[in-house]
C-alpha cells in the first residue's frame, strides 16, 4: 500500500466508506487514505473516466474500491445509487460529502442559473446525500459523515454562491448532528482553506495569476495546504477518535480564517528566520508517493 497515512492500519478494516468528488484532488487523497486503512472506497462523482483511474490506482495498491457516476444534485439518482451501495456492500460506515466547486465572480454578474449550479452542488447535494445515506442505512447502525466546506467565515468575496453555500452546510452539519445523535450518527464538517489541489487547476491561469500573490500574503503559515493535510482532518472525524465529537468544524487552513485583513501578513513583514522556519514546517508530503492527475 503506497498511501503513508498517520492513522494505523487496519482503523476501518471491514467498513464501506462513500468519498463524493472521489476521482480528483482531495476527495481522490482521502479514497486513497481510507482505503491504504482498510476500507472498501466508493466513489461517487460525474466524469467517469477520472472515477475509474482513482479506482484502479486504489486496487492496484491493494485497496478495495469501487465506483457510481452520478450528479448528486439529481434527488432521485442519488436515492437510487445509494440503495444499490446498500445492496452491494451492506452497511454504510462513512460518508465524506467532498464533491462541489464554484466558479469566480462577483455577486452582481452571477446568473439564477450559476447561482443554482453552484448552491445546488455545495449544500443541496450534501443534503441529498446525507438523507438517504441516513435513512437507508446509518439509522440503524450509526456512522459518521464530513461535510467539506470553505474558508467561508467572513463572507467569501468572489465567490459569493459558494460562501453562502458553505455557510448553510455549517448549519445543515449542526443541525444533523443534533438531530441525528440519537441513531449514533456523528456529523462534522472540515473547512479548507488554500489547498493545491488538482481542482485549483479548473481556474484560468489569469485568475490564478492574479490571485495567488495577493493570497501568500493573508496566510500566516505562508503556504498552501496539500491535499493529504485535508485528508487527514477528514480521516480523524470517521474514527473513533473522535467519537465524542459531533457538530465541529475543523480550519484546516494554515491559520488563514484568523488573519486580519487590517494588518495582512506579507512577506516584508516577516523576519528572515520566520521565512526559513516556515519553508520547514511541512511534513513528509503523502501525496508524492501517488501519481499526479494527468
Ligand atoms: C489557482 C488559484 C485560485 C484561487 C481561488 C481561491 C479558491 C477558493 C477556495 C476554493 C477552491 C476550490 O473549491 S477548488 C475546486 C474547484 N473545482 C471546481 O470548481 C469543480 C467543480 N465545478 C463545477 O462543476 C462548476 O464550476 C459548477 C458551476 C459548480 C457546476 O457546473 P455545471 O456543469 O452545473 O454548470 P453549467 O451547466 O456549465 O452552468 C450553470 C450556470 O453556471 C454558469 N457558469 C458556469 N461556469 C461559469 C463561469 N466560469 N463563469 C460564469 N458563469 C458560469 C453558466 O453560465 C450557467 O448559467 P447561465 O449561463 O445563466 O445558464
Ligand atoms: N482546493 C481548495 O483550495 C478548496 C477546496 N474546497 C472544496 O473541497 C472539495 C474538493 O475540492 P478539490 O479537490 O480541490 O477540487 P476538485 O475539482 O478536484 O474536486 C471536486 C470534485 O467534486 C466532483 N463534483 C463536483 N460537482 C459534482 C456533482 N454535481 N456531482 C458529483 N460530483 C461532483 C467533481 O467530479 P466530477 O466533475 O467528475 O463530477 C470533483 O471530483 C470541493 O467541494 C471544493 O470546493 C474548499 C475549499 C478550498
Amino acid at each position: 500500500m503506497s498511501y503513508r497515512s498517520a492513522f494505523r492500519a487496519d482503523l476501518f478494516a471491514g467498513q464501506t466508506h462513500l468519498v463524493t468528488g472521489g476521482g480528483s484532488g482531495i476527495g481522490r487523497c482521502c479514497a486513497h487514505e481510507l482505503a491504504a486503512l482498510g476500507a472498501n472506497v466508493v466513489l461517487i462523482g460525474r466524469n467517469v473516466e477520472r472515477l475509474e483511474a482513482t479506482q484502479a490506482e486504489i486496487i492496484e495498491d491493494g485497496g478495495k474500491a469501487s465506483f457510481y457516476s452520478v450528479d448528486i444534485r439529481q434527488e432521485a439518482d442519488v436515492r437510487e445509487t445509494v440503495a444499490k451501495i446498500v445492496a452491494e456492500h451492506g452497511r454504510i460506515h462513512g460518508l465524506v460529502n467532498n464533491a462541489g466547486g464554484q466558479f469566480p465572480a462577483p455577486l452582481m454578474r452571477i446568473s439564477k442559473n450559476g447561482w443554482d449550479a453552484v448552491v445546488n452542488s455545495n449544500l443541496t447535494g450534501g443534503f441529498l446525500m446525507a438523507r438517504e445515506v441516513l435513512n437507508q442505512s446509518m439509522h440503524e447502525h450509526g456512522g459518521s459523515i464530513v461535510n467539506i466546506i470553505a474558508d467561508m467565515w467572513r463572507g467569501m468575496p468572489g465567490m459569493g454562491h459558494s460562501g453562502a453555500a458553505r455557510a448553510g452546510m455549517l448549519s445543515f452539519t449542526e443541525t444533523a448532528a443534533v438531530e441525528w445523535a440519537s441513531f449514533g450518527v456523528r456529523v462534522n464538517a472540515v473547512a479548507p482553506g488554500f489547498i493545491a489541489s488538482s481542482g485549483m487547476d479548473r481556474y484560468d491561469p489569469s485568475f490564478a495569476e492574479f490571485v495567488v500573490p495577493q493570497m501568500r500574503g493573508t496566510i500566516p503559515s505562508s503556504r498552501m495546504g496539500d491535499e493529504d493535510e485535508v485528508s487527514s482532518a477528514i480521516t480523524f472525524f470517521l474514527s473513533p477518535a473522535a467519537s465524542y465529537t459531533t457538530g465541529a468544524c475543523l480550519c484546516v487552513d494554515g491559520g488563514s480564517s484568523l488573519n486580519t485583513k487590517l494588518f495582512p501578513l506579507s512577506d516584508h513583514a516577516r523576519m528572515p528566520e520566520q521565512k526559513a522556519f516556515h519553508r520547514a514546517v511541512k511534513p513528509q508530503a503523502v501525496l508524492r508517493t501517488l501519481k499526479k492527475d494527468a
